[in-house]
């Protein structure tokens, strides 16, 4: 069901931003509910961070609209003081150290928590007094990271805030961002390459490729829509005669299979055919329907055991 207007955080309308002859961003059409976490998902180039930009009011779009909390982003204060957007382009000035900019995010950000921010800083090993200029590309990262949570801000997007974090710092970003947001429940928009390792926080997917919005999805619906089947190539081909199938890897005489469209009587017939049938992980689902594998799909059980 749609969500009416008032509930909603975002809401993009044939959005297109071309760049010469380049759709960077071509007719997309989304809706994002409010207080949800959205991973904003697709290959290098793909649009997301123009995308973004065009959410948050730092790009015109060529064509098509955008609404924030139901208003326009462009040159309106009063919506974008609900946003907070964390970009690796984020520049401070020479002199800055980190106590300036915890400093300054209450002026930007309303609903500033700046114990929280302390802590973050304690977790991430920062000092207040170190000098942004001299922190490494991982520190810098996590400058924007602990800035994009303590806003608490309405609607908070994240791109790609993780470059050069290590995994522990990862970790940290990821488990008190789920803390948080069941505690403050906000609007978050995360664009990522690590799909798997964001894939719990996770409850929609929005996909961009070459532009165009090519999956619109709650996280869980996706999951649940494919499965692997593995067993031998016999059994495993005779189930897949007539069905989508996205991927296959033989091993000796084992065959495992990525099923589309498997509902749940799919999934009990192929147990009674002595099959397995495992989970397909989100990043497998995404780079195959972003033409990241050229697998054929189409062999038939009587072209396979031929
Ligand atoms: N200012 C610009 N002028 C011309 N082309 C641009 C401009 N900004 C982006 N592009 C092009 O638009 C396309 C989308 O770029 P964008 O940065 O939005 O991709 P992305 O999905 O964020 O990529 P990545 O994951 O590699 O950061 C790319 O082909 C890029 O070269």
């Amino acid at each position: 069901m749609t969500p009416a207007p008032e509930s909603l955080a975002l809401e993009a309308r044939g959005l297109t931003k071309r760049f010469g002859s380049l759709a960077a961003v071509d007719d997309a059409t989304f809706t994002t509910p409010q207080n949800t976490i959205t991973g904003l998902l697709g290959r290098n180039g793909a649009g997301k961070t123009t995308l973004m930009r065009l959410i948050t009011g730092q790009e015109f779009p060529t064509s098509g609209t955008v609404r924030l909390f139901g208003a326009k982003p462009v040159e309106n204060a009063a919506v974008l003081q609900h946003t907070c957007f964390i970009s690796e382009a984020q520049r401070y000035p020479d002199e800055f150290r980190i106590k300036h900019v915890l400093a300054g995010a209450p002026r930007f950000f309303a609903n500033w928590d700046a114990d929280f921010a302390a802590q973050l800083v304690d977790e991430f090993r920062l000092t207040p007094k170190q000098r942004i200029k001299k922190l490494s590309r991982g520190q810098r990262s996590a400058i924007g990271v602990i800035v994009g949570l303590a806003s608490r801000a309405p609607l908070t997007i994240f791109d790609e805030p993780y470059l050069g974090l290590d995994a522990v710092a990862r970790q940290i970003f990821y488990d008190r961002l789920l803390a948080d947001y069941s505690e403050h429940p906000r609007t978050v928009i995360l664009s990522t390459h690590l799909i798997d390792e964001v894939s719990q926080l996770l409850e929609h997917a929005l996909v961009i490729d070459q532009g165009r919005i090519v999956i619109d999805a709650p996280v869980e619906e996706l999951r649940s829509s494919a499965a692997t089947v593995s067993g031998t190539t016999e059994a495993v081909e005779r189930f897949i005669t007539g069905r989508e199938v996205a991927h296959r890897e033989q091993l000796g005489g084992l065959l495992s299979a990525t099923v589309a469209a498997m509902d749940d009587a799919d999934r009990a017939a192929a147990r009674t055919a002595g099959l397995e049938v495992g989970p397909v992980s989100l990043q497998q689902l995404i780079v195959r329907r972003t033409g990241g594998f050229t697998t054929p799909s189409t062999t038939t059980y009587e072209e396979a055991t031929a």
